[in-house]
């Protein structure tokens, strides 16, 4: 129908809306717009054109090599595209059946009665799964809107727009909106309500963004099934460098959020994570502590001022570990003259990674816990430290400044991540931008859902965090112990001067909560000390004289050379010898070329040859 109207009592049409409303697509766009749900017809109309070419142009011979060549490509092919076993089983039967045909094809030609039926017969069965599968319904879908697009999109005033682009993804889908001169993608976000009605979707199902690379192109994104509604746990990735952007876990969209936690060009980027109790915050320190324990690169300090109970089972990978106020005091004045002396040492403006010069990543859990006095170092370090090697990362519940010690060490915190709060505007206290979002309105029964901000991470968007449970955190420990980097050496010597008080859970065997206890940790803790640290220092008191490099030494190779056949750890050589594990790793490197060392087999043990056995005591 013509577009009618009545003005001043007169009916007036419209024609020239009616013809531009009736604009006629070509075929070619419609059957390529189609082209998901039409393609079992395209592949048995390539399928009878081939066979008709193998007949009248080539010997079987050939089509046979062809067939065979073909199928070789695709094994390949799907092998490297499709992760579902049933998908590449599928591919390649559809890919065996129509080679086959097509010999058949090239011997009786593609007219053959018999061979028309079997084409029809089997490809009617062949389309069957493909047009019953998941994916290809969705894509389908998605078909159907993308050619529903100009109507949706007048309802929603964004007229002349075009929707392009548009993938298929696990969650929903994903395609780029070309919006008219003039709108941009802040038109599109005061509209998804709007264009949620059109498409008749849940609300709250589209998402909308700017594409940096040009303002009047916005990314849109439909979430058809959520993908934070249950925990996704981590998947037991190692990090191959600390320089890898950590994968925080999927935004609501399924894209997977990647926070830096240091890179080469800008050195580390501290950390302020936020939230109200049982928000997640644990949750992603211990996420942060598989990536630095299992990146080469870098070694793991923690503060648990929870008296451990989060952090303490990382304690056989942890290179120090506070569970009170006092020893987290001792390791920030330690950090502090780290960088004294790293900042001496550099060569570079900012400090390289290497298994060499590892990066320290110290993760602070309640942070607000920390004693006053630490503040001057804790800004010290925040201030010095991104260029130096040190990673600090600050978990509370109250993310204000004193809570963090002061305004200049939260103004150091780059990357910030917001949980569940329990007001509205508490966002802001931890977000520098939070529009578009609200952490007060993240469910209860989400923890680990929370927005980040840092570096390559700008996105308004939820993301819920990759859930380390338990058995993982035991698992990453016992797999990654004794295979941490030592400090570089200039750093050592500072650590080394700094005393073990009491409660420093740097060389005492650690007690670890029932639920997070494993047999080899427990095996560990019953490992003799007294017996091995004959004649150095059998037990640790915060009273006792600290020994010196060379008495350290001696105790070493004592505790080296009583052991046994069985070996010891290296943390029980620590307890022994009144040195932190990095320390240890460096000795025990340079005793195992001078062959007075060796392996015992068992993973992470060590013991003495019989060449230090013999040597006489110093
Ligand atoms: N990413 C996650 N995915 C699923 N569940 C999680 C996640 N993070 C935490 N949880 C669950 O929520 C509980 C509380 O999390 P967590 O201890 O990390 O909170 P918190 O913010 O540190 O709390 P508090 O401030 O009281 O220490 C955990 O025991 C766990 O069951």
């Amino acid at each position: 129908m013509p577009h009618a109207r009545i003005r001043k009592g007169i009916i007036m049409v419209d024609f020239r809306r009616r013809r531009r409303t009736q604009h006629r697509e070509s075929p070619f766009v419609v059957l390529w717009r189609h082209r998901h749900r039409l393609a079992p017809f395209y592949v048995l109309s390539a399928t009878w054109a081939a066979g008709g070419l193998a007949f009248h142009w080539l010997t079987p011979i050939t089509t046979v090599s062809i067939c065979l060549f073909v199928l070789a490509v695709v094994a390949i092919w799907t092998g490297q595209v499709l992760d579902r076993t049933i998908e590449r089983a599928y591919a390649r039967a559809v890919g065996g059946t129509v080679a086959a045909w097509i010999v058949a094809a090239s011997v009786l030609g593609a007219d053959h009665p018999v061979l028309l039926r079997v084409l029809a017969v089997g490809g009617l069965l062949g389309a069957l799964p493909w047009w019953l599968h998941r994916r290809v319904r969705a894509q389908v879908r998605v078909e159907r809107t993308i050619a529903a697009w100009p109507r949706v999109a007048e309802t929603a005033g964004l007229a002349r727009s075009r929707l392009t682009g548009v993938l298929v993804t696990t969650w929903g889908w994903t395609g780029r909106l070309r919006l008219a001169a003039g709108q941009t993608a802040r038109d599109v976000t005061g509209r998804l309500r709007t264009v949620e009605s059109a498409l008749r979707l849940p609300v709250g199902s589209v998402r909308a963004e700017p594409w940096p690379e040009r303002a009047d192109v916005a990314v849109m994104r439909v979430i058809e099934s959520d993908p934070h509604s249950d925990p996704v746990h981590w998947a037991g990735s190692p990090a191959t460098s600390i320089a890898d952007p950590m994968p925080v876990g999927p935004y609501d969209d399924g894209d997977v959020c990647r926070v830096p936690l240091y890179d080469r060009q800008s050195g580390t980027h501290h950390a302020l994570i936020a939230g109200t109790n049982g928000s997640g915050k644990s949750g992603l320190l211990n996420l942060m502590a598989c990536h630095a324990v299992t990146a080469p690169d870098a070694v793991l300090w923690a503060i648990d001022l929870k008296g451990g109970i989060e952090l303490r089972p990382w304690w056989p990978v942890t290179d120090w570990l506070s569970t009170t106020a006092d020893s987290a005091r001792t390791m920030l004045a330690a950090l502090r003259e780290v960088i004294d002396v790293r900042g001496s040492v550099a060569t570079n403006r900012v400090w390289q990674a290497s298994p060499e010069q590892p990066v320290i990543v110290v993760l602070i859990d309640e942070a607000a816990e920390l004693p006053v006095e630490c503040v001057p170092d804790l800004e010290s370090v925040a201030r010095r430290g991104r260029a130096l090697g040190v990673a600090l990362v600050l978990a509370t519940q109250y993310p204000t400044v004193n809570a963090v010690g002061s305004a200049q060490v939260r103004a150091q915190l780059r990357t910030r991540v917001a949980f569940r709060f329990l007001k509205t505007g508490e966002a802001s206290t931890v977000l520098r931008d939070t529009s578009g979002t609200d952490p007060a309105v993240i469910r209860k029964d989400r923890p680990g859902c929370g927005y980040v901000e840092a570096a390559g991470a700008e996105r308004p968007a939820l993301v819920r965090c990759y859930w380390v449970t338990d058995d993982l955190v035991s698992h990453v420990v016992e797999t990654w112990r004794g295979r941490q980097p030592a400090l570089d050496p200039a750093t050592a010597d500072v650590v080394s001067t700094f005393p073990a008080d009491g409660d420093d859970e740097r060389d005492a065997p650690p007690s670890i909560p029932a639920a997070r206890q494993t047999d080899s940790v427990a095996e560990e803790a019953a490992v003799p000390l007294a017996a091995l640290a004959e004649p150095g220092p059998a037990t640790r008191s915060p009273a006792k004289k600290r020994l010196d490099n060379e008495q350290a030494r001696a105790a070493l190779r004592a505790a080296l050379s009583g052991v046994g056949e069985e070996g010891t750890t290296v943390e029980a050589l620590g307890a022994a010898c009144d040195r932190r594990k990095t320390w240890i790793y460096r000795e025990l490197d340079a005793l195992e070329s001078a062959r007075l060392v060796e392996r015992t087999g068992r993973h992470g043990y060590y013991r003495g040859t019989p060449r230090l056995r013999n040597e006489p005591a110093e």
